[in-house]
């Protein structure tokens, strides 16, 4: 009896392509995951390491970043191009090409009815991801030296996808013998926010003792999550860390009830993909959206008193694992 090859395909898996359409200003965002994998004539390289057939799965996943050069359009047309295109090798007699697609709204545009009017809502190149981001709270019982426990709360958000395809810069930083870096006046800024924030003794007590189950904190929750949202598309950021800081300072500037905020945001990175090799520009149009590694920017964003920061670490945070 004898050992035999069976069935096979092989390509790559998950391509991670954005696709930003930048004609006009107000921009418009392709994501999608694509696969692509080859059935046919394959035996050689199973059986004896022959590649001279195999069209590489790096070819595979370059093809898929040049064709979007042209547009994407609907996953299903942008696969059936890929077949078309790979299936007129000899070798190949099919294959299996798949994609998941990943939704954008505009920031701005998110849930509110719109504007009856025909005017375009929600903003030119800041997107969210639909339905990412939990909300989050917590409430901490400390047990102070004197007089009775009281009740801390927290409210915050977890991992809300943010994308804004214009409108950041990254430039001026030191380099040094491992710096390979450019620098950049254009590029993708794309983050996960999470943020915690802590609001003072005097409004949480309140709106516990208002016997209407929390709405204060239902609105505060809302005004948050807007203002954080408007200052990562509103603002020309030359750092993350610009973007991180201002979008704390913008929720304590507008909610004196809360005193402090924490946010977490990883760099999402996109790379520009390279597509001179195959004779085509790329003027920020296509990307290789990683996701890993990625920066993580995390900062506490607090308010001081006259005579500089305000005292002792709050013990609620220590309560939060992993975060700042
Ligand atoms: O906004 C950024 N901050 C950084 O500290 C950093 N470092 C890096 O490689 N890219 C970026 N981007």
């Amino acid at each position: 009896m004898g050992i035999v090859l069976g069935a096979n395909q092989y390509g790559k898996a998950e391509v991670r392509l954005v696709r930003v359409d930048r004609d006009t200003p107000r921009h418009r965002l392709t994501d999608l995951s694509v696969t692509s994998q080859l059935r046919g004539d394959f035996a050689a390289t199973h059986l004896a390491g022959d590649n001279s057939g195999v069209i590489a799965t790096d070819t595979q996943k370059n093809t898929i970043y040049a064709f979007a050069r042209d547009g994407v359009g609907a996953p299903e047309s942008f696969l059936a191009r890929l077949a078309r295109h790979f299936l007129a090798y000899p070798q190949v007699t099919g294959g299996r090409w798949a994609a998941e697609q990943y939704a954008w709204e505009r920031v701005g545009a998110d849930g509110a009815a719109g504007p009856s009017s025909a005017a375009p809502s929600g903003h030119d190149h800041s997107f969210v991801r639909p339905g990412s981001g939990p909300r989050t709270a917590l409430v901490h019982a400390g047990a102070p030296d004197d007089g009775a426990p009281h009740l801390t709360v927290l409210a915050g958000l977890r991992d809300v996808t943010l994308l804004k395809s214009t409108g950041s810069e990254f430039h001026g930083f030191p380099r040094d013998r491992y710096t390979t870096l450019p620098e950049v006046a254009d590029r993708v800024l794309a983050t996960d926010l999470t943020a915690w924030w802590r609001y003072t003794d005097d409004f949480a007590a309140d709106a516990l003792d208002a016997g209407d189950r929390g709405a204060a904190f239902d609105a505060r929750y809302d005004g948050v999550r807007s203002i954080l949202l408007e200052t990562f598309a509103g603002l020309h950021s030359l750092a993350l860390q610009q973007t991180v800081f201002a979008m704390g300072r913008a929720v304590l500037e507008a909610h004196p009830e809360i005193a402090e905020i924490r946010l977490s945001c990883p760099n999402n990175h996109h790379f520009l993909v390279d597509l001179e090799p195959f004779g085509l520009d790329n003027p920020g149009e296509v990307f290789f959206a990683a996701d890993r590694p990625y920066g993580l920017i995390e900062a506490a964003v607090t308010r001081s008193d006259d005579d500089g920061p305000a005292g002792p670490e709050h013990p609620v945070w220590a309560t939060i694992g992993g975060f700042v």
